[in-house]
């Protein structure tokens, strides 16, 4: 087995918890409530910002030009291609785009952006794709399961948003991502690979809250303090 094989074996439980959230389940039914659309929007623009960052940071410990060429065709990917998602959710809820942008983080999402950045300043190559790995692949099988089980029409409200996350460029992604793990961790210490198996758990565990975080419209208990764009 490899070592990204097991990373999804010892996962599975918390993947089939994504599977059953209920706003994944919503997506699949084409019913989310507006509220828990914009909250989703507003802080995942914020996070694709953060994501964007990591892969900074990850160039700056690459050794090799192919691999600065790698996340760098990443960071294009996030910026040009991952708005579509976020634009049929903007649609659904009535909005344009832009007046969901530049909110601060709900507790959740500063709480995934915070670890992905601290595995980016702390850890090696492999502990960064460790610590990414989560988002695209739970995603990708977000994107197959509901169309197993909904098989929607492009008449359905979320169409858009499954069949992106569905589609051959993001299991491409996947694909890549574990290849290039497999690679790091045949290497790595003993050490090295505890540390790329606690950071994919725990982006996992976090993918899950970030769901839960939209769902329930989740909020600091004071704004005071918290806010990026607040007056003084
Ligand atoms: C919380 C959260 N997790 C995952 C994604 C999906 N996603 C983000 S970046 C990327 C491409 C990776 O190169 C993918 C598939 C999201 N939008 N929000």
């Amino acid at each position: 087995m490899t070592f990204t094989e097991e990373l999804r074996k010892e996962n599975e439980d918390i993947f089939s918890l994504i599977f059953e959230h209920q706003f994944v389940q919503g997506i699949g039914r084409g019913d989310v409530s507006k509220e828990a659309l914009t909250h989703y929007v507003k802080a995942d623009y914020e996070y694709l910002n953060a994501f964007m960052k990591v892969y900074g940071i990850a160039i700056s410990k690459c050794a090799s030009r192919e691999d600065i060429a790698y996340f760098n065709q990443r960071i294009d990917f996030v910026l040009n291609s991952e708005i579509h998602p976020h634009n049929n959710f903007c649609e659904q809820i009535g909005v344009s785009y832009e007046e969901l942008q530049g909110f601060s983080l709900p507790p959740t999402a500063d709480h995934y952006i915070k670890h992905m950045l601290y595995h980016a300043q702390s850890g090696t190559l492999g502990e960064i794709l460790a610590a990414l790995l989560p988002c695209p692949w739970t995603y990708f099988e977000i994107g197959e399961e509901l169309i197993k089980q909904y098989d929607p029409s492009p008449e359905h409200p979320f169409y858009q948003w499954i069949s992106f996350y569905a589609e051959r460029r993001v299991e491409d992604t996947v694909v890549v991502m574990c290849e290039r793990l497999d690679k790091l961790a045949e290497v790595a210490s003993q050490e090295e690979k505890t540390k790329m198996k606690e950071a994919f758990r725990k982006s996992c565990q976090l993918e899950w809250a970030f769901w839960e975080m939209a769902f329930t419209c989740e909020e600091w208990i004071t704004k005071k303090g918290v806010s990026v764009n607040e007056k003084p």
